[in-house]
């Protein structure tokens, strides 16, 4: 599914290039759930629709994606198509509902291995990934024409551990006792089950990128709840599977993980082909950098026998955005100076959340700008 139109071309490239590990003039920035609850203009829109409803329409996901991009002019370097990582199992025929205040809810989790036969379809003669999501392929087209070229967009899918502990789990959870618990029952049919995420994630990332998603973001929300061992098992292989098809397809689309609660695994995750590593707020980002740095010693990676550069994402915590601002531009000042001018693209450890004033993640946007400007500026004139 070649680009059938030409896109408007792109004025600021500036999140590319950090990915990339090139000098920049400022460090880039984008926010985890930009487009959400926070904003009163989104729930004004929710007033009207469902939340899926917005998904499915691409008008409607189209106007939300490009809502913080408006609200931000000039402060925001990257837009992210508005989705939900469970637009998957959905296609896979579960029936899940996003219930106000609750979350997601699915109306029948999977509780038992014949429950897949049960209840998915993508084993079906007939289906096909693209056929079932083809609203997203719509909206990130459409989005990508309606920023113009202002910033570039993103694609995403949930990673198959995460995508998996919904599936059992039917909801949200303290615990994922349920998932986990599938996990020492069921290992063989986990692996099955989650081989078949993976093969239709590559399909729908790789589709994404067909239909105008210039970089990609994989979110493994639930890493932390597996211990380094079972990440190394249930998360990891997939993960890497994902990695590997990705650049073999689309080896010049930046490709981001964020494997929250997961720093236990950055060694393993900065040796897979993933262009940039997302943090959560829980890891000082000097440290990061010398972990990651560490574990790609000695191991080249490009085809031309070049080490890949180290790329962070992240990490500020996103209750900060709940302190004063002057506050917020102190420990904004910090971050940005502890991730460096070269190889970091400034973001949230974790999504805005409903209850953020959006004039607080505007200091937050302003400060990123004017700290990085600085300390780019320093570097270049020694
Ligand atoms: C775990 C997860 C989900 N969805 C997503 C994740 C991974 C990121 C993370 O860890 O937060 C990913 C996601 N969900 C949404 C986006 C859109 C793009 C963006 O980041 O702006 C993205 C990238 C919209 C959304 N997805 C959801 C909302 C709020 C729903 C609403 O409008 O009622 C939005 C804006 C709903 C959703 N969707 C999901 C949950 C747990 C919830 C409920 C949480 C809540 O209520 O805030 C599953």
């Amino acid at each position: 599914m070649p680009h059938s139109v030409e896109f408007p071309e792109l004025v600021n490239d500036l999140y590319l290039r950090a990915a990339r590990g090139e000098k920049v003039e400022r460090t880039p920035v984008w926010c985890m759930r930009q487009a959400g609850r926070y904003l009163p203009e989104f729930r004004a829109m929710r007033a009207e629709h469902n939340f899926f409803k917005v998904c499915r329409s691409p008008e409607l996901a189209t106007e939300v994606t490009v809502q913080p991009i408006d609200r931000y002019e000039g402060l925001l370097d990257a837009a992210i198509i508005f989705s939900d990582i469970l637009v998957i199992p959905q296609a896979m025929g579960m029936d899940i509902e996003m219930v106000p205040g609750k979350g997601p809810v699915f109306g029948h989790p999977l509780r038992t291995p014949s429950d897949i036969e049960a209840f998915l379809v993508d084993t079906k003669p007939g289906f096909s990934i693209d056929v079932e999501l083809k609203y997203v392929y719509d909206a990130i087209t459409m989005a990508r024409h309606r920023l113009a070229g202002r910033v570039p967009l993103f694609g995403f899918i949930g990673a198959p551990w995460t995508l998996l502990a919904y599936m059992i789990e039917g909801s949200g959870s303290k615990t994922f006792s349920q998932a986990k618990r599938w996990l020492w029952k069921y290992p063989k049919q986990t692996h099955q089950l989650l081989e078949r995420i993976t093969n239709l994630s590559i399909r729908f990332l790789i589709g994404q990128v067909n239909a105008g998603a210039q970089m990609l973001q994989v979110f493994d929300s639930w890493a932390g709840e597996l211990g380094p061992q079972d990440f190394s098992t249930f998360a990891l292989p997939y993960l890497k599977k994902i990695a590997e098809e990705l650049k073999a397809h689309c080896p010049d689309v930046p490709l981001t993980v964020f494997a929250k609660g997961a720093h236990y695994a950055l060694e393993e995750l900065a040796v897979l082909p993933f262009d940039v590593i997302s943090l959560d707020w829980t890891i000082d980002p000097v440290e990061a950098r010398k972990r990651v740095q560490k574990a790609r010693e000695g191991v080249e990676y490009n085809a031309a026998g070049r080490r890949r550069p180290v790329v962070l994402q992240g990490n500020l915590d996103p209750t900060i955005l709940f302190a004063d601002p002057e506050i917020i531009r102190l420990r904004t000042k910090e971050m940005i100076e502890k991730f460096g001018s070269t190889g970091h693209i400034a973001n949230l450890g974790h999504g805005m959340m409903p209850d953020h004033d959006p004039e607080h993640l505007r200091v937050f946007l302003e400060s990123v700008k004017d700290e990085s400007t600085k300390l780019c500026c320093s570097k270049n004139n020694k």
